[in-house]
């Protein structure tokens, strides 16, 4: 028979919403037959829909009895006939697979595995029961193995957490059998001792939360349930032994990482989750397209569920969310699914263990035969036995001619195994196209063949149950259970037609079916390096598409913060008079005139600039220019006063002087408190400055660029007394600016009090930028504390020249083109004309009036600092930055 697939949805969950819905079942008759058929709109088309037919489709409705006794119950009879089962529930995480498979703690919601724990108990009493009834004994063990596979790494679930190795534990394959080496094995004897067990084994079971779903299982969990039976004769000598087993496997949730927010150690469980189950996935399709090589062995979850190779009877649980955020992950499961069901599993039994036992087993057994009806009512414990030899039974892919099952079978069971054609699988080749249409209605189930092949599936199929008529299905299952395993049984491999399987459906229906992408033989297959290099792609992609995602919030963040600056930065702008939005031409002099005085300062050569009168006039003119262009009036006239002496009877700067008092008393005139006004307007500006964020450039003077920059300058007070608030600000130059903060903070404070000079100046240009400007490098000549400024700033300077600042400074003031060009980002032009402008010591024109002050003639010797080199015309920040960094590289 081929794998059974039924389709399972969820109920909505309390975040869902009704409007949400895109799943519907459907049934392929319109005679209120059970649905079998899930539907689901085109993602790309909502006018379009897809079908997909399924063995059974359990709608929202479907109550957890439902399924088990519709989908499980039928087969507790074959598993004592010594028919493996296998139930496994597959799905996107979040969509019920744990429900389903175990359920809650209340009685109506316990899921499939308790309640096929209750069944054998009360199947295997029975046996006992009507084995006596006859004068037989037969002995019936259930053992339970539960075991996870997390990371692709095998861990015992009954042993404590602490005995855990890290690499797991090994899988072998032995008697073409998938074997858990060293797992451990206990004896249940009832119900309440399975949920002891259970409970206990679940709390070790790995689970984290992630953002789908708060309980997601990070593991496949496996419980495999032992039954062995072992029959005795009137003399109470062991005649047979009979081994099956009943996995139920509930598989860890496929998620897209692109809808969690799973950090790195999720998203490995979550490659090595998803990896095992797109590997299920290509042997679903391997197995689907007849191929020769099914790549079981590229996971643990394969090997150990060997779909397609394990023989008895395989039930798919698909389960599904209903609603549009699962959309795609829905479809796929669909496309795989639906696919899974063309599996063809050979419903056969296992082979008796023990004609007769051997001559330990069976003195001890009969040592215990006095006590022979004991095993499922006393609480004896097998502890840690070693699984070897029970794992899921399963048969190499090879000609059935031989094989062996029950000895009960006879000659007449191997006689029609010859007969059949050797196949260790079926799959069914659905030559349809795609588009065929979907069956008339079925025959009703009396009509069906009542072979022992068939009859199994037929009455299973029967007593399987509509979610909307909960009586007549209960009352069909009652029928199902008596009359599902028919006796005696036929052993023989069947590849047997089912009637509701895939290929025996004839699709004249009006419903097209449109599996989206069906497997076609020239699909390719995928090695385990591919997969691997899949998964890590996959891996990659999910990280740079989080990256990516967090880059474009920080963006929205940063564009949120730089709006709210810009309100802030209109307030300063009207506060200015308009002023604050300084033109190019004003920037470009002030720019130029700072240059000139880090010149004339340097200029002065190594010998001792600090004697030059016009660097320290000049610093008095720029600052003067600086709070002229903010509106500071009364304090650029202090300082064209104070530049004066430095540049006797010029007559630009008396007109200045001039025009600035006019304009201040005419302000006066018109009523204006001007210091009030100024005033306010600091706080302002403080207020505007203390906005964290580079993206306020509005204030345009270089010193205005570097207070926007600096992330929680206010104002002077703030600057010189807390230098830890440039740390934020980091270029090029950070070095050489923290240096700077090595500055005493009382020597600020101390300077600041002793100088208008200082105290004004250090607000527009706080801390370490005013190293830029030379603001602290005094003249001499001055009080002595201007000397000891001037010493310091220039010894942290000295210590804090790095050898790749000194490697790129070295480089441009080698003056030769050849070698400056080599630096990153400075092309043939910046480089010559970087060269030129050494040489004719700067000299850029149009300074205005200021410039006719003091025409730079001299040659620059040296770019002493990154703040001069960035100052220098077609550098620029960025040049300066690009050529810094792609020294790193050398
Ligand atoms: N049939 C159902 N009836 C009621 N609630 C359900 C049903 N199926 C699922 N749920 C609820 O949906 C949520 C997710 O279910 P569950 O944890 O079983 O998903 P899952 O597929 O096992 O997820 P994962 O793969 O992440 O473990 C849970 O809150 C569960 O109670």
């Amino acid at each position: 028979m081929s794998v059974r697939v039924v389709a399972r949805v969820r109920p909505l969950l309390p975040k869902e919403l009704d409007k949400d819905v895109i799943v519907r079942v459907d049934s392929t008759s319109d005679d209120g037959r059970a649905p079998n058929i899930v539907k689901i709109p085109s993602p790309k088309n909502e006018a379009e829909e897809f079908s997909f037919q399924f063995n059974g489709v359990y709608d929202q409705a479907t109550t957890q009895e439902e399924l088990f006794n519709a989908e499980v119950a039928p087969h507790i009879k074959a598993l004592f006939q010594g028919l493996d089962i296998t139930l496994f529930a597959y799905g996107v995480t979040g969509t019920g697979k744990t429900h389903t498979m175990r359920g809650g703690m209340k009685l109506a919601d316990r899921g499939v595995i308790p309640r096929l724990l209750s069944h054998v108990f009360r199947r295997g009493k029975k046996m006992i029961k009507d084995a006596e009834g006859e004068g037989r004994r037969v002995d019936v063990d259930v053992a339970l193995s539960y075991y996870e596979i997390y990371n692709d790494k095998v861990y015992d679930l009954l042993e404590p957490p602490e005995k855990r190795t890290p690499t797991g534990l090994p899988l072998r394959e032995k008697d073409n059998k998938t074997h858990v080496v060293g797992l451990s094995e206990q004896r249940c004897v009832d119900l309440r001792d399975f949920e002891k067990l259970y409970i206990a084994a679940n709390q070790n079971r790995v689970t984290a939360s992630t953002k789908l779903n708060a309980h997601s299982s990070r593991s496949h969990a496996i419980l495999r349930v032992k039954v062995t039976q072992t029959f005795r004769d009137e003399t109470d000598s062991v005649v047979s032994v009979k081994e099956s087993t009943a996995s139920a496997i509930d598989l860890a949730g496929s998620e897209d990482n692109r809808r969690t927010d799973n950090g790195r150690e999720r998203l490995v469980e979550s490659a090595a989750i998803n990896k095992s189950l797109f590997v299920l996935s290509q042997c679903v399709d391997a197995i689907a397209r007849g191929e020769k090589r099914i790549p079981y062995r590229e996971s643990k979850m394969t090997r150990i569920l060997s779909l397609g190779q394990n023989n008895g009877i395989t039930v798919m649980i698909l389960n599904l969310a209903p609603v549009r955020s699962y959309h795609l992950d829905t479809l796929s499961s669909l496309t795989v699914s639906s696919r899974a069901k063309r599996i063809e599993v050979r419903e056969i039994e296992n082979e008796v263990v023990f004609k007769q036992l051997p001559r330990s087993l069976a003195s001890s057994t009969a040592s215990s035969a006095s006590n022979s009806t004991t095993s499922l009512t006393s609480s004896s414990t097998m502890s840690s036995v070693s699984s070897a030899g029970s794992g899921l039974a399963r048969q190499p892919l090879r000609a059935l001619t031989s094989n062996t099952h029950n000895i009960q079978t006879g000659n007449a069971a191997a006689k029609a195994v010859a007969d059949k054609p050797a196949k260790a699988f079926m799959v069914y080749t659905d030559r349809k196209p795609a588009t065929a249409t979907i069956a008339p209605p079925q025959p009703p189930t009396t009509n069906l063949p009542t072979s022992s092949t068939t009859s199994s599936i037929t009455s299973t199929t029967s007593s399987r149950m509509g979610p909307l008529s909960s009586l007549s299905r209960t009352s069909l299952a009652a029928k199902a259970n008596s009359n599902t395993v028919p006796e005696p049984r036929s052993k023989l491999a069947r590849p047997s037609i089912h009637p509701y399987s895939a290929s025996n459906i004839a699709r004249p229906a009006p419903t097209p079916i449109q599996p989206p992408a069906a497997p076609t033989s020239s699909t390719p297959m995928f090695s385990a390096e591919q997969i691997e290099a899949i998964v890590e792609r996959k891996v990659k992609e999910a990280l740079a598409a989080r990256a990516q995602e967090e880059q474009e919030q920080q963006q929205q963040q940063r564009l949120a913060q730089f709006n709210a600056q810009q309100d802030n930065t209109m307030a300063f702008t009207t506060m200015f008079g308009g002023q604050g939005d300084l033109s190019e031409a004003v920037q470009k002099r002030l720019d130029a005139l700072e240059r000139r005085i880090e010149d004339s300062t340097r200029g002065a050569g190594a010998g001792d600039s600090k004697d030059d009168p016009r660097a320290e006039g000049l610093r008095y003119l720029l600052l003067a220019r600086q709070h002229k262009e903010v509106g500071d009036d009364a304090v650029a006239l202090h300082y064209y006063e104070q530049a004066l002496p430095f540049f006797p009877g010029q007559v630009k700067l008396l007109g200045k002087i001039e025009k600035l008092k006019a304009k201040m008393a005419r302000r006066r005139e018109s009523g204006h408190d001007l210091p009030e006004q100024q005033q306010r307007m600091q706080k302002r500006k403080r207020a505007v400055t203390t906005v964290s964020g580079s993206a306020l450039t509005t204030p345009t003077t270089p010193t205005f660029r570097r207070l926007a920059k600096s992330q929680s300058v206010s104002d002077v007070t703030e600057a010189e007394g807390n230098d830890n608030d440039h740390e934020a600000d980091a270029d090029v130059d950070d070095d050489e600016d923290d240096a700077f903060l090595t500055v005493p903070r009382d020597a600020y404070a101390s300077a600041s009090e002793k100088s208008p000079r200082r105290r004004v100046g250090s607000r527009f240009s706080p801390g370490r930028k005013a190293a830029k400007t030379s603001l602290w490098v005094g003249p001499s000549g001055g009080n002595g504390d201007d000397a000891d400024d001037e010493s310091r700033g220039l010894t942290t300077m000295a210590l804090a020249m790095t050898p790749r600042k000194k490697k790129l400074l070295d480089i441009i003031n080698s003056r030769d083109v050849a070698r400056i060009r080599g630096l990153q980002g400075v092309s043939a032009n910046t480089a010559r004309g970087l060269v030129a402008y050494l040489e004719r010591g700067g000299g850029v024109g149009g300074v205005e009036d200021d410039e006719d002050l003091s025409p730079a003639t001299t040659p620059i010797q040296r770019i002493e600092t990154l703040a001069q080199l960035r100052n220098v015309p077609g550098m620029g920040g960025e040049t300066v930055e690009r050529a810094y960094e792609g020294l790193v590289a050398i």
